[in-house]
C-alpha cells in the first residue's frame, strides 16, 4: 500500500515567468508541475506574482458582498442573467453534486468575461454581461474585481504553457498545444462564502464530492480556515488542502483531463463543513467553449469544451430548480 501523503506540493513557478532564469530552473518548474498534475490534480503555487495585497483586497471586496441585505443580492440573483450567461448571486443550497447529500451550503457570486448584451454571443451558455451590486460603487468593487480577473487569466495562460511543456515527448504535440484551448476563453470566477455550520450532519457539505469542469482551476483560499480536500486514490484517503500564505491551489479540470487522455488528472475534492465560516475565490479557467480537438495522445476521439461543460453543468444543477435546467 502507498504511503498516504499529508498534503499536496508546494511549487514556485517564479523561475518560469523571469525572462533571467536558466533553461534548467524553467525545466524545473515543468517537471515539478508535471509531478503535481499526473499524481495529486492538485498543488500549491507560489511565485506567481500577484501580491498579497491584491489578494487582501479581493477577501474585503466578497465579504463587503456577500454582507449585502439578502434582498439586495438577489436583486442580481442568476436568474436575472441574461439568457444562459450565468452571471450575478446564486443563494446557498442551488448545486447537488450527489442525490444522497444534502445540497452545498456554499452561496456565490459569479463574474464571467465582460460581454456586452448587444454581443453576438451574449445569452449564449456561459456568455454575457456581468451583473453587479448597485449599492457599491464601480471603483471599489467592479474594477478591482475585473483586474483581479485579468491577473488570472494571465496565470491561467502562465500554467497552461507550463502544462504544455510537461505532455510527454512521445505524443509530438507542440508545448503550444494549449494556445487554441486559452483563445477567447469562458472564465466564470466564483466569489465563495460558507456560512459556520455549528451542528455537523453528515450528508452536509460546503460543496460535495466533486470534480472541476473546465481546465485549470485557480484557488484563493481564506487563511486561518479549513475545509478543502482532495481524494488520493492510490491511499484512498483525502488530503487537507489547508490554506498557505501567498499561494494559490491549482487543479487540472476535467477538460484537460480528458483532452490529455488522463495523463493529467481531474481529482475530485470537497469542502467540509465546520463551525467557523469560510471565504474563497475559485478562478476557472474553462477555456475556449468553441475548440473541438482530437486527444492528445493520438489515442483517437475528439473532446468538445463547450458540449462537456454544458453536460457537467446539468448533471450538477439539475437535481435543483435552476435556471441552467429551465433555459438549456
Ligand atoms: O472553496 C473551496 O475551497 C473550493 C471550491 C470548489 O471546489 C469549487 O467551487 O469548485
Ligand atoms: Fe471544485
Amino acid at each position: 500500500m502507498a504511503e498516504v501523503p499529508q498534503q499536496i506540493p508546494t511549487i514556485d513557478i517564479s523561475a518560469w515567468v523571469n525572462p533571467a532564469s536558466s533553461a534548467a530552473d524553467k525545466q524545473r518548474v515543468v517537471d515539478e508541475v508535471h509531478h503535481a498534475a499526473t499524481t495529486y490534480g492538485f498543488f500549491q503555487c507560489a511565485g506567481h506574482g500577484i501580491t498579497p495585497e491584491t489578494r487582501e483586497q479581493i477577501f474585503d471586496l466578497s465579504k463587503r458582498f456577500f454582507s449585502l441585505p439578502m434582498e439586495e443580492r438577489m436583486e442580481i440573483s442568476v436568474k436575472k442573467s441574461l439568457g444562459q450567461s450565468f452571471r450575478g448571486y446564486e443563494p446557498p443550497f442551488l448545486q447537488n453534486h450527489h442525490k444522497h447529500l444534502l445540497p452545498d451550503t456554499k452561496e456565490t457570486f459569479v463574474v464571467g468575461a465582460e460581454i456586452p448584451a448587444d454581443h453576438p454571443d451574449a445569452g449564449t451558455f456561459l456568455n454575457g454581461p456581468n451583473l453587479w451590486p448597485t449599492s457599491i460603487p464601480e471603483d471599489d468593487f467592479r474594477k478591482p474585481l475585473i483586474s483581479y480577473q485579468s491577473q488570472m487569466v494571465t496565470l491561467g495562460n502562465t500554467l497552461l504553457k507550463i502544462l504544455g511543456h510537461g505532455l510527454p515527448k512521445s505524443w509530438n504535440c507542440s508545448p503550444d498545444v494549449f494556445d487554441s484551448l486559452a483563445e477567447n476563453p469562458a472564465i466564470p470566477m466564483r466569489m465563495l462564502h460558507y456560512a459556520a455550520q455549528p451542528v455537523h450532519d453528515e450528508k452536509q457539505f460546503g460543496v460535495g464530492a466533486h470534480t472541476d469542469f473546465g481546465s485549470v482551476t485557480i484557488l484563493l483560499q481564506q487563511l486561518g480556515t479549513k475545509g478543502l480536500e482532495v481524494w488520493y486514490p492510490p491511499t484512498e484517503t483525502w488530503i487537507p488542502v489547508p490554506p498557505k500564505e501567498n499561494t494559490f491551489v491549482i487543479n487540472i479540470g476535467d477538460f484537460v483531463d480528458r483532452y490529455t487522455n488522463g495523463y493529467y488528472r481531474s481529482a475530485r475534492h470537497r469542502v467540509i463543513t465546520t463551525d467557523k465560516e469560510r471565504y474563497s475565490v475559485a478562478f476557472f479557467f474553462n477555456g475556449n467553449m468553441k475548440l473541438k480537438a482530437p486527444v492528445l495522445d493520438g489515442s483517437g476521439g475528439e473532446v468538445n469544451l463547450g458540449d462537456h461543460i454544458r453536460q457537467r453543468a446539468i448533471a450538477t444543477y439539475g437535481a435543483a430548480p435552476t435556471l441552467i435546467e429551465s433555459k438549456v
